[in-house]
């Protein structure tokens, strides 16, 4: 019998954080259908006119104050999940790491569990919780490639695991050392999405941002809705750690561009409690499976000086799950899902 192929792919990240390579990396990036979902005709003029030529020197700066000797640190998680992960499952599998955009791109990675003549192939898009711009992405990606192929191996795909139960208890293990009950509030703070995106995965047409509190639930008609998924993620860290409702806040950061997205939005959050007289915050960011610029710069750098300029004292950034072994045993729980 072959090895069993196990694929884990995330975002991606610039090859260096210098402005050519930042380009290179939101080009492709923003360029993609699933992220820009408009025409193609105006994606093109909004991308490559407007976005990339006036965000590549100010992402290029953001990406400098994180970048180190190991690089960027979402590749660097990524790369040691990924050895992690084939240490723990054995030489019954191959595990490979790919990423959305740049590299090691999903095709090379596809490419070598070819020449490695795997018998099957497990997707592991490294987001809990499911959206078309990112989840979506991978499985559109991955399909295309081996759409192509001569012979097809049995390809499966996680869909979302917001509420692994491992994933929850390692991001509330790292919230326990920094002892939530000492803080004024917590936030759970998830990357944003434009409104657009929500509403597209809400079949009925009725039911998302048409019913008060629609994302504050999970059921049926929302189970595959970003926000969604993300209260459940927050709700159940929570309850974890005993943080009653009215101590924390679901926000989204990371907003792009003048469309409306999802809310509240975290800058705003921010503004509101600095106005309540809180001082001190710790902040989750389960969208995460990695640090990265926007745990690292955005929470970390640029959120902290924000709250601060607003009368605040501390934004404590939780940890992400980087190279924790309950993450890694959980993705080899789904890898032989
Ligand atoms: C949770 C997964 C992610 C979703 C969903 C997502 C949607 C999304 N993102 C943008 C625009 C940008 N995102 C950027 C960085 C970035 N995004 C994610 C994850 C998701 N994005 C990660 C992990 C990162 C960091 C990568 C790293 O190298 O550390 C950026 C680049 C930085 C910047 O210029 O601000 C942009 C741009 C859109 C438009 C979108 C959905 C429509
Ligand atoms: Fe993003
Ligand atoms: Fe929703």
């Amino acid at each position: 019998m072959g090895k069993k192929g196990i694929l884990l792919v995330n975002l991606g990240t610039p090859d260096s954080p210098e402005v050519a390579d930042v380009r290179k990396y939101l080009d492709q990036f923003l360029m993609d259908e699933r992220v820009i979902d408009i025409n193609a005709f105006s994606r093109t003029l909004l991308v490559k006119g407007i976005i990339v030529p006036f965000r590549s020197p100010k992402t290029s700066k953001l990406y400098k104050e994180i970048w180190d000797e190991n690089g960027s640190p979402l590749l660097y998680y990524s790369r040691i999940q990924t050895a992690l992960l084939q240490e723990k499952l054995g030489d019954d599998f191959q595990v490979e790491l790919a990423m959305r955009y740049q590299n090691p791109s999903i095709l090379s990675a596809l490419e070598k569990m070819k020449a490695g003549l795997v018998e099957s192939i497990q997707v592991i898009p490294m987001f809990p919780q499911y959206a078309s711009a990112s989840t979506g992405s991978v499985m559109q990606k991955v399909m295309e490639i081996v759409s192509t192929w001569q012979t097809i191996p049995p390809v499966n795909f996680i869909n979302s695991f917001h509420d692994n139960e491992l994933v929850i208890e390692t991001f509330a293990e790292n919230a326990r050392k920094y002892k939530p009950e000492t803080f004024d509030h917590i936030l759970f703070s998830f990357h944003g999405l434009p409104e657009r995106q929500l509403l597209k995965c809400d079949h009925t047409g009725a039911y998302c941002l048409k019913k008060d509190n629609c994302c504050e639930t999970l059921n049926d008609t929302n189970k595959f809705c970003y926000s969604a998924q993300g209260h459940d993620t927050a709700r159940l860290i929570a309850e974890k750690l005993n943080i009653a409702k009215g101590d924390y806040t679901v926000c989204f950061q990371s907003r792009l561009g003048k469309e409306p997205w999802v809310q509240p939005y975290t800058t705003d959050v921010l503004k509101k409690l600095a106005g309540e007289g809180k001082k001190r915050l710790l902040v989750f960011s389960p969208a995460f499976v990695a640090d990265c610029l926007e745990t690292l710069y955005e929470i970390t750098v640029e959120y902290h000086e924000e709250f601060k300029a607003l009368g605040g004292e501390h934004v404590q950034l939780v940890e992400s799950l980087n190279d924790d072994p309950k993450f890694i045993q959980a993705l080899a729980e789904m890898a032989i899902a």
